[in-house]
C-alpha cells in the first residue's frame, strides 16, 4: 500500500484538494477532522484542564483555544504535545485498517507533516500551494483572521518554499478547481500503478 501525504500551508487549498482525491475513491485520513472529533469527545476534558474555560458544553471553543495559544509558543507547544499523539494513533489506525484490508493507496491529510516530522510515515509527499499573495488574499477574507493572527500561524510552518522542495508533488490550486482536479487525477493514477 502507498501512503501519499497531503499538506500545505494556510489557506493553500489543502482540504478543497483533500475531497478531490476521497472523490476519485481514494481513502483519506484528515488530521484536522481527527482534531474536531476529539475536541468534541475524548479530549474535551484533558483540554479542559489544560486551558480551564475553553471547553463548553463538554466541547473545545476552537476560537476560545485559539485566543489562548495562537501566538503563545509555550502554550501551543503545550497543547501540540497533548493532541499530536492522539491524532497520530487515530490515523495509524485507519493505515492499518486499510493495509488489512488490501486496499493500495491511501491519502493521509496533515497539515503540519513537515512541522511534526510526520515525513517518515509516509511513502509520497503531495503539497498544495499557491502564490503567497493568493493565500494572503484567501486567509484574510476569513471571518475572525487578522494580519496579526496570519502572521503568528506562518511563523509557525515551514515556508511554503521550502515545502515544494521537499515535495514529490506540487498540487497548485490557484489556476482553478478543474486544472487542481486534472493534477490530482494524474497522481492517483501514477500511485495506483506502482
Ligand atoms: C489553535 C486551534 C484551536 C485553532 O482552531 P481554528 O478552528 O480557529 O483554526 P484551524 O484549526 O482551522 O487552523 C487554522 C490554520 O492554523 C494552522 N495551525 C493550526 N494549528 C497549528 C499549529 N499547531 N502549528 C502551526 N499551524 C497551525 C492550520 O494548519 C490552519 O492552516 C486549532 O488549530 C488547534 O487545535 N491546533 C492544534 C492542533 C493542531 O496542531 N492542528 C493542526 C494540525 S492537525
Ligand atoms: N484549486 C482551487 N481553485 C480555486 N480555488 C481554490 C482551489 N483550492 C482551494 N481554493 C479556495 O481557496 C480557499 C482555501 O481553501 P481550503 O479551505 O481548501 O484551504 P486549506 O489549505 O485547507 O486551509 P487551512 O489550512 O487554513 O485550513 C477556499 O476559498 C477554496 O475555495
Amino acid at each position: 500500500m502507498i501512503i501519499l501525504g497531503l499538506t500545505g500551508s494556510i489557506g493553500m487549498g489543502k482540504s478543497t484538494t483533500a475531497r478531490m482525491f476521497a472523490e476519485e475513491g481514494v481513502p483519506v485520513h484528515d488530521s484536522d477532522a481527527a482534531v474536531h472529533k476529539l475536541y468534541e469527545g475524548e479530549a474535551a476534558a484533558g483540554i479542559d484542564r489544560l486551558y480551564p474555560g475553553t471547553v463548553v458544553e463538554g466541547v473545545v471553543d476552537r476560537t476560545k483555544l485559539g485566543a489562548r495559544v495562537i501566538g503563545n509558543a509555550e502554550a501551543l507547544k503545550k497543547l501540540e504535545e497533548y493532541i499530536h499523539p492522539r491524532v497520530r494513533a487515530d490515523a495509524d489506525a485507519f493505515v492499518k485498517r486499510h493495509e488489512e484490508a488490501g486496499t493500495a493507496l491511501v491519502v493521509l491529510d496533515i497539515p503540519l507533516l513537515f512541522e511534526t516530522g510526520g515525513t517518515d510515515r509516509v511513502d509520497r509527499i503531495a503539497v498544495v500551494s499557491a502564490p503567497a499573495e493568493v493565500q494572503r488574499q484567501r486567509v484574510l477574507s476569513r471571518d475572525g483572521m487578522t494580519e496579526e493572527k496570519f502572521a503568528a500561524i506562518l511563523s509557525k510552518q515551514v515556508p511554503d518554499e521550502e515545502k515544494r522542495r521537499r515535495a514529490d508533488y506540487v498540487i497548485d490550486s490557484s489556476r482553478g478547481l478543474d486544472h487542481a482536479r486534472k493534477q490530482v487525477r494524474e497522481i492517483v493514477q501514477e500511485l495506483s500503478q506502482i
